[in-house]
């Protein structure tokens, strides 16, 4: 018999604004609330704090925006950005930056808890004082959304709102180190012809050592235009990269730009490469890093998500041998180029898939390594916890560094190293937060671990 297709019927929620009291701010800084009315399911809200009442509009199932404050809490403060209430660059503002550092730490513990990383009724974290940064102006890297407004014959340069596609236009902000936007208004009468605009994408801006102004191209720029941006560039001494889908290039003679790492060594890397964002933390964290796993001269060491090079550099520096181990072909080669032009002969560089990552790739360049240096992107080291479990007792490293940018995924993977039924005996003996995104809920946290047995 024919089948025939019925759409099935759509229960379009609509949009009500209820009224609520915040019970506590969940591990993205999103407000919990609980509805006044009857049946409503409890929301998560960007923006408010834990006692305020709220007025919100909800949308989907358990989401929601804030509309109005109804009573303040005590802790909030007015926010130094003028363009906060629009821009999704940052979401936590409105608490002061101790406060903020407070609830990161929360968070971090009570997620620990839930993963069973401890009790507390029967031990407590070695919680060490977090690294905090400067409150603002501490970006080195920028990333911006453009549109090209043909009926104004305008462009449109800035951040995007929260969870929209929609532009907020911004001159400055407060967050970038002052050079970036500077230099971004500074080319954008350039920019702003439609024979560019329409063909930009996003654009960077990079502040290292030299300034650096990334146009992603969507088609080739037009020759009196690329005339145009080079003589910019040297008039206002800032590089200039075109991106395009197939290419990556300086649009004149450009030199490679770099960090520099805790040892002076240059870190060169290319714009579209991995560079934490917070230099200033960035540099504490990588001597803590140091400093809690003691890669002495016998030690052999693996790097694990190295990105050019960050922590592999400092590593070889003090240890016996580092191998470095990232996904990323491009900054896999440009790790071995850095160890190269700082002429180190002890770090070994190799591109691989962390998440399939099987003890006899790694055999191939060493039996065991002494100490290991984690530091994943928000999806966590599932696949090296997985690995850690398959190495012979005797093959694991003694000491452990965790790097974490996302604190569920790092409680998910330390509660599969401290947990002894699960068969890996790691005990927590250092533990801070990093404050690497102040005005943000990006939680970053530094973890060592020791083995017991
Ligand atoms: C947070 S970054 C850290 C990079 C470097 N440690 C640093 O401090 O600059 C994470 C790195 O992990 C790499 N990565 C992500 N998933 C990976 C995977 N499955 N296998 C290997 N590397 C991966 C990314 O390309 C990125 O370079
Ligand atoms: S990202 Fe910059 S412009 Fe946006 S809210 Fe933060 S400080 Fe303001």
């Amino acid at each position: 018999m024919a089948q025939f297709f019925k759409p099935q019927k759509r229960n379009k929620s609509v949009s009500k604004i209820l009224t609520g009291q915040v019970s506590a701010l969940d591990h993205q800084a999103r407000a919990v609330v609980r509805a006044a009315v009857k049946g409503q399911p409890t929301r998560f809200i960007m923006g408010a704090l834990p006692g305020e009442v709220i007025q919100y509009k909800t949308a989907g199932k358990h989401s929601g925006t804030l509309e109005r404050i109804l009573k303040p809490s005590t802790e909030r403060r007015e926010t130094p950005c003028p363009y906060y209430s629009k821009c999704g660059g940052c979401d936590f503002q409105h608490i002061n930056e101790q406060k903020q550092l407070a609830h990161k730490r929360q968070v971090v513990e009570e997620l620990f808890q839930k993963f069973g990383v401890f009790n507390p009724e029967t031990s407590s974290l070695p919680w060490q004082e977090p690294l905090v940064s400067e409150p603002t102006r501490y970006r080195r890297r920028v990333r911006l959304a453009t549109r090209w407004l043909g009926k104004e014959q305008r462009l449109l340069i800035g951040f995007r709102e929260a969870q929209s596609h929609n532009i907020v236009a911004i001159q400055d902000c407060l967050v970038a180190d002052e050079v970036l936007l500077q230099r971004v208004n500074a080319l954008y009468p350039l920019l702003n012809t439609a024979a560019v605009a329409s063909k930009l994408g996003h654009i960077e801006a990079i502040n290292t050592n030299t300034p650096i102004i990334l146009l992603r191209i969507t088609e080739a720029l037009p020759s009196e235009a690329m005339q145009a941006l080079q003589e910019w560039q040297t008039a206002n001494k800032t590089d200039i990269w075109l991106q395009s889908e197939a290419d990556l290039q300086p649009i004149a003679d450009a030199t490679m730009p770099f960090d520099t790492s805790i040892d002076g060594d240059k870190l060169y890397f290319q714009p579209g490469d991995f560079l934490q964002v917070n230099g200033g933390i960035n540099q504490r964290m990588v001597q803590q890093a140091m400093d809690w796993l003691k890669p002495e001269k016998t030690k052999r060491v693996y790097d694990f998500f190295a990105g050019i090079g960050n922590f592999s550099l400092p590593l070889a520096r003090r240890a016996k041998s580092v191998l470095a181990v990232e996904g990323v072909y491009r900054m896999a080669e440009q790790t071995r180029i850095n160890a190269e032009s700082n002429s180190m002969d002890n770090l070994n560089s190799l591109s691989a898939d962390l998440n399939k990552i099987a003890a006899s790739d790694l055999r191939e360049w060493e039996e065991a390594a002494d100490l290991w240096c984690l530091d994943p992107a928000r999806p966590g080291a599932e696949g090296v916890v997985k690995l850690l479990h398959k190495l012979k007792p005797e093959h694991r490293p003694e000491r452990i560094l965790y790097v974490s940018c996302a604190p569920d995924t790092l409680a998910r993977d330390l509660a599969g190293m401290t947990t002894e039924s699960k068969g890996c005996n790691y005990r927590i003996i250092g533990l801070s937060t990093v404050d690497m995104f102040p005005q943000t809920h990006h939680i970053e946290t530094m973890v060592c671990l020791e083995r017991v047995s």
